[in-house]
């Protein structure tokens, strides 16, 4: 463990990172929200946008400095597992690189912060999504909960220290026509202590419009038909967001209502 920062937020400090749009730079808050699988979501999050453009919050002091050096060591990570994706797809090892413009790809740092739930069983820290970029590197303190599905059953990853955990997301198996499947995940809560897991999501440019690349369509066995039609990655965010249940508006008549309500925002980050 190279570098621990801590911050604690007041609500009304909170306040000022608060943003609504999927495409606001900074963005901070709680997800809860009763009519989804009768479930509450149990969690606080952060989400800054890291690149292109570097953002950050402002507060805690020192904060911004981690988090840049972070941003461009993880970067250079998903790059070269994106290398190495295009090299195994039969393309030549700078394809995607080039076809997803990530000289300007959307990076997002994402910090969830899970506290101890005297209930687990009534409550769930992220509903079952798959991530929207290409990749995603993650890291979580030494408490587990992240859950993949495989075979249509929920399946325990567990924790392992000094490692990233690397998830697949749609743009990926849009791009890859289907041959690599964005992975399907939730993250369950526990009553043993506060779980902390940070997300990297790497994604294409805004502007990139994705659709399956067309050498990957024509083979010596015939044409495989592209299964995903082409969408400007901003579009599909805002699409995305449009169809999330429970977005921001209806969370402060559901916050009253909860089980587990804790009133100062929290996050620890735990950066390698
Ligand atoms: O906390 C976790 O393990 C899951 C986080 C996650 O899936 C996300 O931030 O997209
Ligand atoms: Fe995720």
């Amino acid at each position: 463990m190279g570098a621990k920062v801590f911050f604690d937020l007041a609500e009304e400090e909170k306040q000022e990172f608060k943003g609504n749009n999927v495409l606001d730079p900074i963005r901070s808050g709680t997800s809860f929200n009763v009519s989804v699988e009768k479930a509450f979501y149990w969690r606080d999050f952060l989400k800054v946008f890291v690149h292109p453009v570097f953002y950050s919050p402002t507060k805690p002091a020192g904060l911004s400095e981690i988090s840049l050096e972070y941003s461009q060591r993880v970067r250079e990570i998903a790059r070269g597992l994106l290398t190495g994706i295009s090299e195994s797809l039969g393309l030549e090892g700078s394809y995607i690189e080039k076809a997803m413009d990530l000289e300007r790809g959307k990076q997002i740092f994402i910090a969830n912060l899970y506290p101890t739930c005297p209930q687990p069983e009534l409550a769930m820290g992220m509903p079952p999504h798959s991530d929207h970029g290409l990749l995603t590197l993650l890291i979580q303190n030494g408490i587990g909960g992240l859950q993949i599905q495989h075979k249509g059953k929920w399946v325990n990853v567990g924790t392992h220290s000094n490692s990233f955990l690397v998830n697949t997301g749609d743009h990926l198996e849009i791009l890859s026509n289907g041959r690599y499947k964005s992975v399907l995940h939730r993250a369950i809560v526990n009553n043993k202590g506060t779980r902390i897991s940070i997300a990297m999501a790497h994604g294409p440019s805004l502007d990139s419009v994705v659709s399956p690349a067309p050498e990957l369509l024509v083979s010596s066995e015939g044409d495989e038909p592209a299964a995903y039609i082409g969408m400007k990655y901003k579009d599909y965010l805002e699409l995305q967001q449009s169809n999330k249940p429970g977005s921001s508006s209806n969370f402060s008549s559901l916050a009253t209502a909860s089980v587990c309500v804790y009133q100062t925002m929290k996050v620890i980050m735990v950066l390698l």
